[in-house]
């Protein structure tokens, strides 16, 4: 069925009016404001996006107007669907989503993970749900950790070398606007490739280093500096953070879910 309301709440009433006011009537009637339960009340989805420092607090304002027929998502790092099922009513489906923020064009990457009361139908309405936002994949909620360090913190490092990439061209002459645009049409490009080409990265990188030639040369000085531990070493310390986002936000709760290396 299609959605045809949507409830937009934030503790700064004013932020969810403006996000309501930007959406309402694109393809739903959008609302905003400050009061997360009477929004809850009646919803057959409630979807909570709060900071995961911030989630007891959200849960405890939605506690009495959730039941077994309101599906509950959240797209906090860290936090396992225990967590929520431990604050919420008895049988409340939880369903764990990681999302990324290319989803704001529809280029999005969503992982999602069912907690112990959600079947496959709420799965499968969630991923509906996410249908315009980009690529949906389900996985088991203990990768969700992994997830978080590659596709949903994975765009900001995408961001910081196109940034590196572009400042590199414009340090060797290029105007700046030229150097930013020529730095994120290569990075969409290239990642396009990567994806739909249904061949290995190494086959595409080899692809386009000629013996002897300019690649080689640059990536003789990425290997140097050990970039691709680098990226190793961000990944795991993503993934470690996630796991301590849960242990801060519930440190009694010991739910042993996510990440283990
Ligand atoms: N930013 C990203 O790329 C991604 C973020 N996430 C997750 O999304 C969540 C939100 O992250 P951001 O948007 O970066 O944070 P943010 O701090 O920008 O937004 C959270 C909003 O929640 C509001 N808020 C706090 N407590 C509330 C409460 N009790 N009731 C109603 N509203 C409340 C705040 O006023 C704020 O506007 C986090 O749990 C994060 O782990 C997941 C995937 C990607
Ligand atoms: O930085 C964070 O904690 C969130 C989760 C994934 C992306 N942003």
């Amino acid at each position: 069925d299609a959605v045809t309301e949507v409830a937009v709440t934030d503790v700064r009433g004013d932020v969810a009016r403006e996000v309501a006011a930007r959406h309402d009537g694109e393809a739903a009637s959008v609302s905003g404001g400050a009061d997360n339960a009477a929004a809850a009340a009646g919803a057959d989805v409630v979807l909570l996006a709060v900071k995961p420092q911030y989630m007891a607090d959200a849960l405890a304002s939605v506690r009495d107007a959730v039941g077994p027929d309101t599906l509950v998502v959240s797209i906090a790092a860290g936090l396992p669907s225990t967590f929520y099922e431990r604050r919420l009513p008895a049988g409340v489906p939880v369903v764990r989503v990681m999302p990324n923020t290319p989803a704001t064009i529809g280029r999005g990457v969503s992982a999602v993970s069912p907690g112990r009361h959600a079947s496959p139908d709420h799965v499968a309405l969630v991923e509906t749900l996410l249908a315009g936002t980009g690529l949906v994949v389900s996985v088991p909620e203990a990768l969700q950790s992994a997830v978080t360090a590659i596709s949903g913190s994975g765009p900001a490092y995408v961001f910081a070398m196109v940034d590196a990439l572009a400042e590199a061209g414009t340090l060797l002459g290029l105007p700046r606007a030229l150097a930013q645009q020529l730095a994120a049409h290569t990075v969409a490009g290239s990642g396009v490739y990567a994806a739909e080409s249904g061949q290995h990265a190494a086959i595409l990188r080899e692809a386009v280093s000629s013996p002897g030639g300019t690649t080689l040369a640059a990536l003789a000085e990425l290997d140097e500096r050990a970039v691709r531990a680098a990226y190793v070493a961000a990944a795991r310390a993503a993934a470690r953070r996630a796991d301590e986002l849960a242990r801060e936000a519930d440190p009694e709760g010991a739910d042993g879910e996510g990440h283990r290396e």
